[in-house]
């Protein structure tokens, strides 16, 4: 059998966002309307700088309004839902993300669910996990809606599909499996107590491993010709001082089986970012009733 197509997210990625620049510029044009995304983050955890600087730097190209909020590690709880709060009540911001994790004097839950759900960006709140279950319009998180992108790019209609989700978080996994359950496909959750990990994935059509092992998933936990989304983001030490990126997938060894296959870095990562984006002008749309483009 010939080795996996290479799924490109990066490219993806590139299309969503030039998608996301026209329907700004349009509302702009049309409706003096420019989004706006609000990123705060607490602490100086340097991996998270890297995407709050990309996040921020990405959404200004689409033409959007970018703010960033940078809080020291010992910020109390109540500084930053006052933070959150004037978020929600200002106008010109139409999004809000909290970059996780957050420091251990902040109860996270306490913190999303003060964001207001039309501005939750993440998809993070109750409300919108709430909807989303039950099939109603929602903002959906990223990465999920970032994978769903790329498998039906890739697949066309999931109808009907075996897919197995590695993963159960509240972020991640449980999101996804709603999706693909709302694309009509069989859905498996595994996680930590699944018995038979192996023989769960080989069911999989549609293989999405979210769980934060490297390499965990290997050629021969994968059905031939399966298409293999890997959310992963792990760093590894990479000899003399240096560390790389490697997905939850051992993408040397799942090429050779799979039909096709998300790389990392270059895969679902970049597809966060614009889905970040692509939230960002729905939130606004909602918030003034207009329609969300249909390209997006
Ligand atoms: N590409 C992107 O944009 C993003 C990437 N990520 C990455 O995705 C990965 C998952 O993130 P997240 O969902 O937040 O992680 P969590 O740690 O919140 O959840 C991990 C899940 O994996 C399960 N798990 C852990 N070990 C095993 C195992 N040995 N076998 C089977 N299941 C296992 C856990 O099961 P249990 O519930 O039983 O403990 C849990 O449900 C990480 O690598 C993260 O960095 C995350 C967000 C965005
Ligand atoms: N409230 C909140 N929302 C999030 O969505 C959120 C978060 N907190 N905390 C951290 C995780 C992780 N995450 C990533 C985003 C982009 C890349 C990304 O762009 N990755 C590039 C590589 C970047 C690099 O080289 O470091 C790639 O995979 O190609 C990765 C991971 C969003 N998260």
């Amino acid at each position: 059998m010939s080795e996996a197509r290479i799924i490109d997210g990066k490219a993806f990625a590139e299309g969503l966002r030039a998608r996301v620049g026209e329907a700004v510029a349009g509302l702009v044009r049309a409706h003096g309307l420019t989004p706006g995304l609000a990123v705060v983050l607490v602490g100086e955890d340097p991996a998270s700088q890297v995407y709050v600087r990309n996040k921020a730097k990405q959404t200004r190209e689409a033409g959007m309004h970018s703010v960033e909020h940078r809080l020291s590690a010992d910020t109390s709880e109540a500084d930053l839902l006052a933070l959150v709060r004037a978020l929600n009540a200002d106008p010109a911001i139409h999004g809000i993300l909290v970059q996780l994790p957050l420091p251990a004097q902040i109860r996270a839950e306490t913190v999303i669910q003060t964001i207001d759900p039309a501005k939750d960006v993440d998809g993070f709140h109750v409300v919108n996990a709430g909807l989303l279950a039950t099939g109603q319009e929602a903002l959906v998180p990223c990465t999920p809606l970032g994978c769903l992108m790329l498998a039906r790019d890739t697949l066309g209609d999931l109808s009907g599909l075996e897919a197995v989700v590695v993963g159960r978080s509240n972020i991640v996994g449980k999101p996804m499996a709603q999706l693909l359950l709302k694309e009509s496909c069989t859905v498996t959750v595994a996680h930590s107590r699944t018995r038979d990990l192996p023989a769960v994935c080989r069911r999989a059509d549609l293989l999405i491993a979210a769980v934060g092992r490297p390499n965990m998933v290997k050629a021969d936990w994968i059905k031939p010709g399966a298409t293999v989304i890997d959310v992963g983001i792990n760093r590894v030490d990479a000899g003399e001082g240096k560390t790389r990126l490697t997905g939850d997938v051992d993408f040397e060894d799942a090429k050779a089986v799979a039909g096709a296959i998300t790389p990392v870095p270059g895969g679902v990562g970049p597809m966060t970012i614009a889905c970040l984006l692509r939230n960002t002008v729905v939130a606004a749309c909602r918030q003034r009733r207009l329609t969300p483009p249909e390209t997006l």
